[in-house]
């Protein structure tokens, strides 16, 4: 068993509801977000590929256009924008394009704060 991870990073404003530091979290602000997405597999022996990594860039390329320099509280079918969410939102507009799709980290590397999501509990 395999496992191929790309990388790549948003920068993006959002606002967020907390119990805490509520006022601050409430004004506009930004971070960059660095993102990891990995599948598992096995290589095909005949292009001793997992999956092309041109394949791999192009289906990141077009969900990262989806946050890079936007405001994350209008992104439809986000939510509130946490590392919890986007994580959920990678995941579900790439696993339809990336086979075995096993995680997707989002982070913050100012902060050190991580978030890692494995996919929907199986029924
Ligand atoms: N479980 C989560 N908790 C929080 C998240 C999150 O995504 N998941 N996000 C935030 C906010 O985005 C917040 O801006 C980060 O707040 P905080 O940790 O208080 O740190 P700073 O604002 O000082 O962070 P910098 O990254 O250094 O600007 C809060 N909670
Ligand atoms: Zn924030």
């Amino acid at each position: 068993m395999f496992e191929l991870s790309k990388q790549f990073y948003f920068e993006a404003a959002h606002t967020l509801e907390r119990s805490i530091e509520t006022e601050s979290s409430r004004r506009i602000h930004g971070h960059t977000y660095h993102a990891e997405i990995t599948v598992r597999g096995a290589p095909d022996p005949a292009t001793g590929m997992i999956l092309d990594l041109g394949l791999f860039t192009r289906a990141l390329d077009s969900v990262r256009a989806e946050l890079d320099h936007r405001f994350l509280d209008d992104v439809p079918g986000l939510g509130p924008a946490t590392l919890e969410n986007l994580c959920v939102y990678l995941w579900k507009n790439l696993a339809p394009s990336l086979p075995g799709l096993n995680r997707v980290s989002v982070w913050r590397q100012a902060s050190g704060d991580k978030c890692t999501y494995f996919g929907p509990e199986e029924a």
